[in-house]
């Protein structure tokens, strides 16, 4: 099946890698040339493991092809529609602009019988927003949202493998009900070889298929939070929040995955996603509905603070001390650096008038993107010397693995000090090997914060 993709950022460029190597014709479409050009080439914009190979395979096949002239997705049968929803401004609401402008450009080179697919995440509504103008500027074209759940890192297995297909298609009055039913199937035959496996395929209302992503993501945002919240216990306590985390764990209804305590969310979705539903909720007149997620941001954001709290701790005050900060990345397997965490701190470290050097194995050019001013070393050792303390804010397996007696990094810093911001170290070795540890969530070490409101440490 001819198939275009209009934006080819993190989600894009992979669903039309994917889509190509599902055994359609894809033209990829995005106004950044600069990117297209890169795509053409077989380089992948971005780090994503397994992508650039994916791609280079596919542009070989010849299924494959990249463009930025929107003409280029006249003739195909499904247009995909990936372009960034940013937050738009302080009130939290998504920016629709790009998802506007993509449908617009689409809208003169659609035939009768097109479909158009949302995988965009947008507020609750902008699909029957864009259908009624659909119906104005390209009568015969229909919509259907088909919301992406992939993850960065894992973006390649996640599009091909997914664990659940969301059709949201028209429906209410008969004739609606089987167009609906029209698009549904051609949306089988894009992805006939997924379903093939088993793969649960749930189809339902536009507004249904919005409110699944939003709400997905609310949910994942509600569980980091909700364990970043027993951390603040567990210090305040001495308890320890991994222990806790494996307990409550193995309770089935629970799980364990996204229980990992630490220095909380960040990257172009959670944080942004949450924010954009509390704002469309308000617009819907049901705000009360959603004002939990503003506790669950707020937690989540304290986690910046109260790392370089405990620096500030740890050194005595952090102005004119050094600070190796390790990881840049709002996660690892991937260099984005939207809204990271690890960034925020050494913001904020700097901005406390510490002198910091970070280090990140993969992300360390976009980082300087967005902190031009990053003092950017180009291994972790290099990262570390002469450091008061060291922070741990990504857990790269590169740092994860590192063995603190033989790697020869303590002799590096000036004190043997590190923060491990993702519970992702082994507190025993690295203690044994002579360094003072400081887990959050374990253990006593709430830091007095800066209004003075904490506690001192133990
Ligand atoms: N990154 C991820 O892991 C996932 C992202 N999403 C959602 O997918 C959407 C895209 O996210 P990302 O790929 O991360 O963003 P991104 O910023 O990496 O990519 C967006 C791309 O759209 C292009 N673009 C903007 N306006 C355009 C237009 N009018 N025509 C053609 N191209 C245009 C941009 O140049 C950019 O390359 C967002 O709504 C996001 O919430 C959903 C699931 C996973
Ligand atoms: O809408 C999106 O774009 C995507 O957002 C997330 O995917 P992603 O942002 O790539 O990464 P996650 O693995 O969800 O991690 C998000 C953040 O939460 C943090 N996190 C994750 C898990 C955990 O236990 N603790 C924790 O702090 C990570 O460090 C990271 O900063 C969702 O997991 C995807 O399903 C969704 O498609």
């Amino acid at each position: 099946m001819r198939i275009s993709v209009i934006g080819c950022g993190y989600l894009g460029a992979v669903h039309a890698a994917g889509m190509a190597s599902l055994g359609h014709d894809v033209v990829g479409i995005d106004v950044d040339a600069a990117k297209v050009e890169r795509l053409k080439a077989g380089h992948a914009p971005f780090y994503e493991p397994g992508f650039e190979d994916l791609l280079r395979e596919q542009l070989a096949s010849g299924r494959l092809r990249f463009s930025t002239d929107p003409s280029a997705a006249h003739g195909a049968l499904v247009h995909f529609v990936a372009v960034g929803t940013p937050q738009r401004d302080e009130s939290g609401a998504a920016d629709l602009t790009a998802v506007r402008a993509a449908v617009a450009a689409l809208a003169p080179r659609l035939r009768p019988g097109d479909l158009v697919v949302g995988k965009s995440t947008v507020p609750v509504g902008t699909a029957r927003e864009l259908l009624d103008r659909l119906r104005v500027v390209a009568p015969g074209a229909s919509l259907a949202w088909n919301p992406e759940f992939l993850r960065e890192g894992f973006a390649v297995g996640d599009t091909l493998t997914p664990d659940r297909l969301v059709l949201g298609v028209r429906g209410g009055t008969p004739e609606e009900t089987a167009i609906g039913q029209r698009d549904a199937a051609l949306l089988d035959e894009v992805y006939a070889t997924i379903l093939a496996t088993g793969t649960p395929r749930l189809v339902m209302d536009l507004e249904t298929a919005e409110l699944v992503k939003t709400a997905a993501n609310a949910f994942l945002a509600t569980k980091i939070s909700f364990i970043n919240a027993m951390s603040e216990l567990c210090e305040a306590t001495g308890a320890d929040v991994t222990r806790l985390a494996d307990a409550i764990g193995h309770d089935a209804r629970i799980g364990r995955r996204f229980l990992g305590a630490g220095l909380g969310f960040g990257g172009g979705c959670l944080p942004k996603d949450i924010r954009a539903f509390r704002a469309r909720a308000e617009d819907l007149g049901v705000g009360e509905a959603l004002g939990f997620l503003g506790e669950v941001d707020a937690i989540n954001l304290r986690r910046r603070t109260h790392v370089v709290d405990l620096a500030e701790q740890l050194t005595g005050g952090l102005v004119g001390r050094r600070v190796a900060v390790l990881g840049l990345a709002f996660k690892p397997s991937s260099d984005d650096v939207r809204d990271s965490p690890a960034l925020a701190v050494v913001a904020e470290l700097t901005a406390r008038g510490a002198i910091v050097r970070g280090y990140d194995p993969e992300a360390g050019a976009n980082a300087l993107r967005v902190l031009p001013e990053l003092d950017l070393a180009a291994t972790a050792f290099d990262a570390a010397r002469d450091a008061e303390v060291v922070i741990v804010a990504t857990e790269w397996a590169e740092f994860r693995d590192l063995d603190p007696a033989a790697s020869g990094l303590r002799e590096l810093v000036a004190n043997p000090s590190v923060i491990d911001a993702r519970n992702c170290l082994d507190r025993d070795a690295w203690t044994a090997a002579g360094w003072n540890v400081v887990a959050l969530g374990r253990g006593s070490h709430r830091a007095v914060t800066r209004s003075g409101t904490g506690v001192p440490a133990a």
